[in-house]
This record gives structure tokens, C-alpha cells and sequence, in this order.
């Protein structure tokens, strides 16, 4: 026969009088609510609230036809807008619909149910707390969606549930990034920015505007220059076979070309793949060595004598390399960095070749020179000093464990999930720099044979044509091997 008590909430007790003396306060309170209230949905949905209301003021002042006219009016300007200026319009009027009505469709009607289902609301007491939506924009490709966490979460819990929001909320990926403590911000990924490939820019004549810690060498998702620092910095870039490395070394030497060409930056190539890759333009370097043999570890002692000679003559004069100093700038590009330090069969070749690298990375980058990495195999053995590579590339992998050798422990954890590039969008890669908190995507310029050809008549001052289209050849009599070979 026991029924449960009903409870009543605690200022029913009160005497009359104290609720007669506190109900201006409540009333104060309640507007003041209303207001609070008001003053989010406007900064939420300024659009549609700023639609409804004009309407409402034109019917209701001018009536009918007039709302009609003035409905068509703005329907027309817009689609002026639209056809003369796209791009303006796009990222203005384009981005402020689409933000609310996905904020609306999407993530307000859903939040409750898909925080619930996904194990990231708190009970204590018999009282839900739930994370807290904030601000949403939808950039077309993704929408960013802030989100306040219930005290006590941590973004590790979030990062865990990362794969089950995407699909909740039917995005291709969510990544989890930290805005502030309790604030995090989560990129629901709809399409890939950089499926389509990009083109290299045309050559600049001059080196004006040429800043060595800002080389272009492709583009982010977010559709800004993907720059990458050069000066003071070294960079290893790891990817399996045909993830794009050779287009990520061509984006740089494209946009050095300048420098190149006058001398104010000079190339050093060791290529162990007998010349495969960096023989494609071999006019664009200084030096290059097309095998990991005792010519390419002179090569590399060579650049560290240069490296301790410079830093000999500017110690006590300069802290770092400038174009001031009248010495070139210089770029070691070792194609293949496991083939010289550590497949080399020849122990002490292989030794020789190790001290030199460690040497220049380690002491290079004050005196003007920047080496360039290019791995397929991030693991220790293979290159035991990544630490000394600042700033550090991941195109295509095989396995999620080598993102975290090559970006850091935890970044994959962050969204650069490099193991997943597919193997259609060569030269795609995440990178981070040292310092810097958050990893981004982007992809390298496409630098084609007939562009190389471009590059190395533009450097070299005269034409050069490598790149020839051959035609398919024929099978003969169905021994095509045969006649290859014969031929
Ligand atoms: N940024 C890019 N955009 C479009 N296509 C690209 C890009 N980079 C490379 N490719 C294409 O992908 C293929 C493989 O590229 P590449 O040879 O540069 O890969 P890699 O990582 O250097 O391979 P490997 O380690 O075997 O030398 C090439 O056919 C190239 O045309």
C-alpha cells in the first residue's frame, strides 16, 4: 500500500507574504530569462529570425501585394548577386542559410537523442546533464560544431565516440578539436576539398615576394595556400609507395625555382633509386648522386663541413643564415632516407652516412640549410632521429600506428588519420609543424613530367624536353614481353 510521496518543489512551502514580497523579483528574473533566451535564437538564427520579422512588419504596414513585390524584389537582387559574384555570394549569404538550416534540420533536432544514445550525457541524482550545442558553420564540406562538455568530461571520451557522432550525424569523419577547457569543436567531414588534384601555379620571374618561411607548395582543405617553412626548419615527409612524396619535393623545388636559378639557392639530390625520381629534372641541382654509395655519403659529409664551416665564420656575428651573408641558401633532398642510412650493406658507409645527416640536422639550420626527407618506412630503426625533422608530413600509410611515429603520439587521435588517404588522391598528406597544437590536411601541387620539363628549362636557360608521349605499343602476336625485350 506504500505510494510514493509526491514532492513538491521547496518555495510552495513558503509563507504568502514572502512569496507576495519575491514575485517582482521572479517576474524580473522571468524577462530577464525571456530576454537571455531571445538574444541566443537571434544570434543563432539571425537570418530567419531577421526574415520573419520583416515580413511580419511588411504584411502586417503594407499588406499583401506589397510583401509579394518585396519578396520578389529580394529574390531577384539575390539572383543577380548569385550569377555575377558566386564567390561573394557563396561565402556570405551561401554560408549564413546553409549554417542555419543545418544547425535547425540537423544538429537541434538530434543533439538530445544522439548525445544520449552515444553515452556522452552525465546522471547524478536523477538530473540529465547534457554537453551544450553552441555555435555551428557549415562551410559546405563540413560543418564545425562547437560543443560545451559536461564538467568531469574529458575530449579523450569524445575522441572515443568520434567515428559513432560521424555516423550519427551521417558526415564521412568527425574530428575533435580543443577550443578552450570545457569547449571543444568538432569537424563533421561531408566531402573531400582536395578529391580533385591541383595544378602548380605559374613560375615567377622574379624572387620578390619570395619568403623561405612561407613556400606554397599546395593547397589546405580549408582551400588557403598550404605553406610550408623552409628556413630554419628541416622535413621529413613519410608515405607509402605512390602516395605522392615526389609531387610534395617538386612543389618545393617549383616554387625555389627563382632562387634556383640565380644562385641564391642551391640543390643537393641523392637519389638511391638510380636517379628515378630526381632525375626527372637533374638540371635543377647543384649536385646529384643517383645511388647511396661512397659518392653520396661525400655528398652528405660535404654539406656538413659547409654547415660547420658557416657556422665557424658567422658565430659571434649573426644568430641565423640571411641572403645578406652573399652564401646560397641550401636544400639537401635525400630521396629514399632508408636506403642511405640504414639499408646501405656496407656498415661503414652506412655509419658515415648517419653521423653527416645527424650533423646537418642537428646543426643545419641555423647556417642556412634545410633538409628534405622523403621515407616510405617511418619506423625508428630506419630513421632513429626523427625528432630532429621539425616539421613532418604523413601522405598515404599503411598502418595507424606509423601516424603517430611520424606526426607524434596523440595526433591521430586528433582527426590525421593519414592511414585512411585513399589511394585515388595521391599527394595528400597531414602534416604538423613543431609547436604547433593542431595537425591540418592538404594536398600537393600536381607537378607533371611536362611541368618538370618547364621547371628545368626555366632554371637551366635553355629548352629542355624530357617528357615525350610515346605510343601504346603493340602486342606482337601475343608474346608482348618477348617483343619488348627483343626490341
Ligand atoms: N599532388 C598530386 N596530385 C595528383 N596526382 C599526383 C600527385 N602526386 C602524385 N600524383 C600521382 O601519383 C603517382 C605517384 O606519385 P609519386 O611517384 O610522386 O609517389 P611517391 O610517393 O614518390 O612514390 P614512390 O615512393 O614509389 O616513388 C604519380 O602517377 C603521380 O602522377
Amino acid at each position: 500500500m506504500e505510494v510514493a510521496r509526491p514532492r513538491l518543489p521547496w518555495w510552495t512551502l513558503l509563507p504568502r507574504w514572502v512569496k507576495l514580497v519575491a514575485s517582482p523579483l521572479v517576474l524580473v528574473g522571468l524577462v530577464v530569462w525571456l530576454v537571455v533566451q531571445f538574444g541566443r535564437l537571434a544570434w543563432r538564427y539571425p537570418l530567419t529570425l531577421a526574415v520573419a520579422v520583416l515580413t511580419g512588419w511588411v504584411q502586417a504596414a503594407f499588406g499583401w501585394w506589397v510583401l509579394a513585390f518585396t519578396l520578389l524584389a529580394v529574390v531577384l537582387v539575390l539572383g543577380l548577386w548569385w550569377r555575377l559574384h558566386s564567390g561573394s555570394f557563396a561565402r556570405t549569404v551561401g554560408v549564413q542559410v546553409r549554417t542555419e538550416l543545418r544547425r535547425l534540420s540537423v544538429y537541434a533536432c538530434q543533439w538530445r537523442t544522439v548525445m544520449r544514445l552515444a553515452d556522452l550525457v552525465k546522471r547524478d541524482r536523477g538530473r540529465e546533464y547534457r554537453p551544450r550545442l553552441g555555435l555551428v558553420r557549415s562551410d559546405g564540406w563540413r560543418d564545425r560544431v562547437r560543443v560545451r562538455m559536461v564538467s568531469g568530461q574529458a575530449p579523450e571520451q569524445w575522441e572515443a565516440h568520434a567515428s559513432g557522432l560521424a555516423h550519427a550525424f551521417r558526415a564521412r569523419s568527425c574530428r575533435v578539436r580543443v577550443r578552450k577547457p570545457g569547449c571543444l569543436e568538432l569537424d563533421l567531414v561531408h566531402r573531400d576539398p582536395l578529391a580533385q588534384p591541383f595544378a602548380v601555379p605559374g613560375l615567377p620571374e622574379t624572387s620578390d615576394g619570395l619568403d623561405l618561411r612561407r613556400v606554397t607548395v599546395g593547397r589546405t582543405e580549408t582551400g588557403r595556400p598550404w605553406r610550408l617553412r623552409l628556413l630554419g626548419r628541416h622535413l621529413l615527409a613519410v608515405g607509402a609507395t605512390g602516395a605522392g612524396k615526389g609531387s610534395l619535393l617538386w612543389s618545393i623545388v617549383w616554387a625555389l625555382a627563382p632562387l634556383i636559378r640565380t644562385g641564391r639557392a642551391q640543390l643537393v639530390g641523392i637519389d638511391p633509386k638510380g636517379g628515378m625520381e630526381l632525375g626527372q629534372a637533374p638540371e635543377v641541382f647543384h649536385r646529384a648522386v643517383f645511388d647511396n654509395g661512397p659518392d653520396a655519403v661525400a655528398a652528405l659529409e660535404a654539406i656538413a663541413a659547409t654547415v660547420k664551416e658557416r657556422a665557424a665564420r658567422y658565430r659571434g656575428m649573426l644568430r641565423s643564415w640571411s641572403p645578406a651573408t652573399g652564401d646560397p641558401f641550401l636544400v639537401l633532398v635525400v630521396d629514399e632516407l632508408a636506403d642511405v642510412l640504414a639499408y646501405q650493406p656496407d656498415r661503414q658507409l652506412r655509419e658515415r652516412a648517419n653521423r653527416a645527416v645527424q650533423t646537418i640536422t642537428s646543426q643545419g639550420r641555423a647556417p642556412g640549410v634545410c633538409v628534405i626527407g622523403l621515407v616510405q618506412d617511418p619506423r625508428k630503426e630506419i630513421v632513429s632521429f626523427r625528432h630532429l625533422f621539425p616539421t613532418r608530413v604523413a601522405m598515404r600509410l599503411d598502418e595507424p600506428a606509423q601516424v603517430d611515429m611520424v606526426l607524434g603520439d596523440g595526433v591521430r587521435d586528433q582527426g590525421a588519420a593519414a592511414h585512411e588517404i585513399s589511394e585515388h588522391t595521391p599527394g595528400v598528406a597531414w602534416a604538423k609543424e613543431d609547436g604547433q597544437r593542431e595537425p591540418f590536411r592538404a594536398r600537393a601541387f600536381h607537378v607533371t613530367d611536362a611541368d618538370l620539363d618547364t621547371l628545368s628549362t626555366f632554371v637551366a636557360g635553355r629548352l629542355v624536353r624530357r617528357a615525350q608521349v610515346l605510343p601504346f605499343p603493340e602486342a606482337n602476336g601475343g608474346d608482348f614481353w618477348a617483343g619488348g625485350a627483343a626490341a
